[in-house]
């Protein structure tokens, strides 16, 4: 093993899972690896200045996040200038990254992986000023994520009671126009989505043939409400009706719309956008993957 000392961040509200049970499986792996362990819990505020002084105070080399997407994004944004690598104990309601990755379920087999020295050096999208590693969009989606996160109903429950209401609220279709490094063109959609990766955290294969390491992002028009579609798409069938959604590969671009339309990236509610650059970052975050 070429690294000495691990820092475990944890976000203690995220998901379901028992932290405490995590801290003491961590600790105690890395003391029969003769490892030294680091401890940091995120409080919601600061916590990207409190991991960086972290960093700088223990030498850390590697850090393993046990959280959901929002914790992966805050503690890539804190060592993306770094040559840290990162590995991920999935313990959030939404683990898009993981389900990308195709990181294991057990807490044991993740953590080996998260010391293991597989990786893969993913692609940073910047949007606007924010890092997205897996999956942002436009449109209807961003719309049920923001009332989800206002509901006091959890869960895929939750997502689902309100889908209903956000469906019948909704201002869709989103009149949009996209440039990118090599097309210009306007765009009529439900959902518009900026995919590094291929899946939701759902582990809808909505970008079959992206990858999060080419140095492309692809972006993607869904221009209806289809059931069969959404049920093709669920189903990881690729062969998917243009008609429905069309990908638009890209390694620069620039989406706006006249009206704001709601936004997320990886799971998180951002807010109602009328303009948004998509670049690549220069730097790359390195993941233990299995
Ligand atoms: N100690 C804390 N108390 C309250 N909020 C926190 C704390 N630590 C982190 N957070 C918040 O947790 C959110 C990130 O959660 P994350 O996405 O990792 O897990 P999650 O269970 O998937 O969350 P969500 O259900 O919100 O998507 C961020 O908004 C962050 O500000």
């Amino acid at each position: 093993m070429n690294f000495k000392e691990v820092l475990l961040v944890v976000n203690p509200i995220s998901g379901q899972t028992d932290k405490k049970k995590i801290i003491s499986i961590v600790q105690k792996k890395l003391n029969e690896k003769n490892l030294i362990f680091h401890l940091y819990a995120t409080t919601g505020k600061n916590d990207k200045e409190k991991i960086q002084s972290e960093i700088t105070k223990n030498s850390i080399e590697r850090i393993i996040v046990a959280g959901g997407d929002g914790t992966i994004n805050l503690v890539a944004e804190a060592i993306k200038k770094t040559k840290i690598t990162l590995g991920i104990i999935a313990a959030g309601s939404a683990n898009g990254l993981a389900e990308n990755l195709n990181l294991p379920q057990i807490l044991e087999e993740q953590l080996e992986t998260a010391l293991g020295s597989n990786f893969i050096d993913l692609d940073i999208l910047c949007l606007n000023d924010a890092i997205c590693l897996h999956i942002a969009d436009l449109g209807i989606n961003a719309e049920l994520i923001k009332n989800y996160e206002s509901s006091s109903i959890r869960g895929k429950v939750g997502y689902f009671i309100n889908s209903i209401p956000t469906l019948i609220k909704s201002e869709y279709p989103f009149n949009f126009f996209i440039e990118t490094n090599n097309t210009t063109r306007d765009a009529k959609a439900v959902l518009l989505g900026i995919a590094n990766a291929n899946k939701y955290g759902t582990g809808a294969n909505v970008n079959p043939n992206g990858k999060p390491n080419d140095g492309i992002f692809e972006i993607l028009v869904f221009k209806k409400l289809n059931l069969l579609e959404i049920l093709k798409t669920l189903r990881n069938e690729t062969d998917h009706d243009p008609d429905f959604v069309e990908i638009i590969p890209a390694t620069s671009a620039k989406i706006s719309c006249k009206k704001p339309v709601s936004f997320q990236i990886d799971g998180e509610y951002i807010g109602e956008e009328t303009e948004i650059e998509i670049k690549i970052l220069a730097e790359k975050l390195r993941i233990a993957v299995p």
